[in-house]
């Protein structure tokens, strides 16, 4: 992968708005493309195989492990998420710029291998907005929203490791700024 700067990292914590955000921006510009990952967690309501995410069973996971089919993986919240390489490769080289909306663990992989990639990390607010976020989104069961918000302030501790943090208060507003930070 030669045109990394072409190679943009969006992390921060589970419900600081990261989907949202590069929804928004996927709409302003056409030719970013957000890599699907693969994952280990039980599809939400409305989800589809192949659009959100490839969803598999762990000894498939495993199995794309042990064929190094990922650029990275990691575990969160009890679960697998990974990138499929051969998906970033091909829209890299045909010139898109490739948004991976990932965790810390794997945010640190990727700015290791790439280290011409771009990384941005969202904050919320404060930590009450962000846990009123992840529970109005009501997509996830006690147990998992406890797993997000223990795991959010580890994450949130690491904000200075990346290139840019931003806070998001506003969606379309964090979306300008980071196609501003991205294209200059
Ligand atoms: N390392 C890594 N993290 C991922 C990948 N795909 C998604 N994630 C992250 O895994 C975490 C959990 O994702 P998800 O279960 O969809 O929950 P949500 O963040 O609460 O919407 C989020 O921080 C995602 O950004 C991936 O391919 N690799
Ligand atoms: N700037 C914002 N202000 C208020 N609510 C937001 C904002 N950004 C996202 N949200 C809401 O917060 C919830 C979590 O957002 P989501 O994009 O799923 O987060 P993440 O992908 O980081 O887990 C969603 O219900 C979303 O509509």
């Amino acid at each position: 992968m030669k045109n990394q700067k072409k190679l943009i990292i969006l992390t921060g914590p589970s419900g600081v708005g990261k989907g949202t955000v590069v929804k928004e921006i996927l709409c302003k510009e056409k030719n970013f493309w957000l890599s699907i990952s693969a994952t280990t967690r039980e599809p939400r309501e409305g989800e589809k195989d192949g659009e959100n995410y490839y969803f598999l069973n762990q000894e498939k996971f495993k199995e794309m492990i042990e064929q190094n089919l990922f650029l990275e993986w990691a575990q969160f919240a009890g679960n697998y998420y990974g990138t499929p390489l051969s998906s970033v490769n091909e829209k890299i080289k045909k010139g898109f710029t490739v948004l991976l909306e990932i965790e810390v663990e794997g945010a640190r992989q990727i700015k290791n291998k790439f280290p011409n990639s771009q990384s941005i990390f969202l904050l919320p607010p404060d930590k009450e907005e962000l846990e009123r976020r992840i529970r109005n989104r009501g997509t996830e069961k006690e147990e998992a929203i406890k797993k997000r918000l223990s795991r959010a302030n580890y994450e949130i501790s690491a904000s200075n490791e990346f290139d840019f943090a931003l806070t998001n208060h506003n969606v379309d507003e964090t979306a300008k700024k980071i196609i501003k930070l991205i294209k200059t």
